[in-house]
């Protein structure tokens, strides 16, 4: 038999998937590491753990399955994007914890870029904005405040890498150090147009290029594995960010086509085909993938807190396992005024506010425990139509189907409730680790054992669920929605 595998380095776990070549799930492992909250609105992850668990899970996969390192074709890696590493040429010892994208102590270094008129420059170059998700400033910050990294960069003695770059260099014993344009359009320092590393902006962040990985196309060569890692040296051919995979994964590869993965966060993208598409109205133009040596390109609406949300409920004690949210939350039939604005780390697209913070609005004494459940959950539900509206006013399109996965779309009452809020409907698809699946088929298109008409063909739907509620109700519920979104803007810088 012959297999592709998935190593699916998400926020909160790190997950291998052994996939036959159709496109089935075989074995899969998965294992939590620790979020690392040094500082309010600071977010980090121990760089050894992110590798050692997934090393431990990828050997589990194959373990599990019993199938030997040579039956595997090729390994396709996918990652947590914009989350910022440096680790020491050579040894690959990590030189600081990985800052990682939900962290927002880079807001003022983007406040002041954008004081001095910058931002229309980055926008046109990187499809970006100034915000501290995106690496760029993660880095500088780095290179600001490690001692003596600034000056060891210069020597060449360190390299940079989001986690895409970290576990090839590990897995690799340092032969390659290397990105993914979908990878790199992320960091803030690629040029969409180009698509190669911008120095001028660059030269803005004071990031030596040297510490930069090289960019190969998604479904390149990106060496083998090391053979004492899993017995033999397995093909790495491809690799792409994980919203980029998931995409891939949906069979969403026709311009006009997109789809939306509730992990962590939510991330809602639309395949716009050939060119990258300008965005004024705060979403992000970014590389989808570089495949058979033509680049597609994305428009995405980055959501940053979704399951965390669900897991912040958890932490509380309000539940024990975060799939108890439905069922607590479909004790009430509405949230009974209550509005839930999930702006714990600020506040993505459309609104970009670092300073924004969560907020709980129109308690009352008959508010229960499923009122703020279900709050919760529409809460999510509302950035996402946040999302779909900029879409529409954007590239003057009109949704008339989403396409789900990620963790937080096996909660039915939850894709309910979207559906409800979007007005259209929602459509879960059978495989709902899309992520891991996008990964495995670009390794698989890489090693030349899969054509895009065989993934384009593979996707089945599980569910759909269809909006009940009236429009005038609907647009009632999103008025309320504003109104707290309006409150929470800003909170944090006024608060010193
Ligand atoms: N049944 C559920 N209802 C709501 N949220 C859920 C449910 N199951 C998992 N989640 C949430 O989904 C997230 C995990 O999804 P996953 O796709 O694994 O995320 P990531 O790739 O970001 O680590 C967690 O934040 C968790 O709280
Ligand atoms: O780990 P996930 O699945 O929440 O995805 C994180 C995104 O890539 C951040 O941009």
């Amino acid at each position: 038999m012959k297999y592709l595998l998935a190593l699916d380095q998400g926020t909160t776990s790190s997950r291998a998937i052994l996939f036959g070549l159709e496109g089935r799930p075989v074995a899969m492992a998965q294992r939590e590491f620790r979020q690392l909250y040094p500082r309010p609105g600071w977010v980090e992850h121990d760089p050894l753990e992110i590798w050692e668990s997934q090393l431990g899970v990828t050997q589990e996969a194959l373990r599990q399955a019993g199938v030997e390192a040579r039956e595997v074709v090729a390994l396709g890696l996918t990652n947590q994007r914009e989350t910022t590493l440096v680790f020491e040429r050579g040894t690959g010892r990590p030189l600081y914890n990985a800052i990682v994208w939900q962290d927002r102590r880079t807001a003022s270094l983007c406040q002041e870029l954008k004081a001095q008129g910058l931002e229309p420059l980055f926008r046109e170059r990187t499809g970006l904005l100034l915000d501290p998700y995106f690496s760029g400033t993660k880095l500088a910050w780095l290179l600001a405040n490690v001692p003596g990294l600034r000056e060891r960069a210069g020597k060449g003695e360190v390299r940079f890498g989001t986690v895409d770059t970290w576990l090839l260099y590990r897995l690799t014993g340092g032969r390659v150090h290397a990105t993914d344009p979908s990878n790199a359009s992320r960091t803030l320092l690629f040029n969409l147009h180009t698509l190669s590393w911008d120095e001028e902006l660059l030269g803005i962040l004071g990031i030596p290029p040297a510490m930069l990985p090289e960019v190969r196309p998604s479904d390149g060569e990106f060496g083998a594995t090391l053979p004492e890692l899993f017995g033999a040296p397995i093909p790495i051919r491809g690799v792409l960010g994980d919203q980029q995979a998931a995409l891939f994964g949906q069979a969403a590869l026709a311009a006009g086509q997109g789809k939306c993965t509730y992990g962590t966060g939510a991330f809602l993208l639309l395949n716009t085909g050939e060119r990258p598409v300008p965005s004024p109205k705060g979403l992000l133009s970014t590389v989808a993938w570089s495949v058979r040596g033509k680049v597609s390109y994305a428009l995405e609406g980055s959501v940053f807190m979704a399951g965390a949300v669900v897991g912040w409920l958890q932490g509380l004690g309000l539940i024990r396992e975060s799939a108890e949210v439905e069922a607590l939350a479909r004790e009430v039939a509405d949230s009974g005024g209550v509005y839930l604005v999930p702006a714990f780390t600020g506040l993505g697209a459309p609104y970009w506010d670092p300073y924004a913070r969560g907020a709980i609005l129109g308690l009352t004494r008959g508010t229960s425990r499923a009122h703020l459940a279900r709050a919760a959950l529409e809460g999510v539900a509302f950035q996402v139509r946040d999302v779909v509206r900029a879409m529409e006013g954007e590239a003057g399109l009109s949704l008339e189907e989403l396409r789900v996965d990620g963790g937080m779309a096996q909660n039915a009452l939850f894709l309910e409730i979207q559906a409800d809020l979007l007005g259209v409907p929602v459509l879960r698809s059978r495989v709902t680790e899309t992520t891991a699946l996008g990964a495995a088929w670009m390794a698989g298109v890489g090693a030349g054992v899969l054509g895009l008409e065989a993934v384009r063909e593979a996707w089945t739907l599980e569910a759909r669920f269809l909006p009940r509620l009236s429009p005038s109700r609907r647009e009632a519920l999103y008025q309320g929605w504003r109104r707290a979104v309006e409150r929470a803007l800003g909170w944090a810088r006024e608060e010193g």
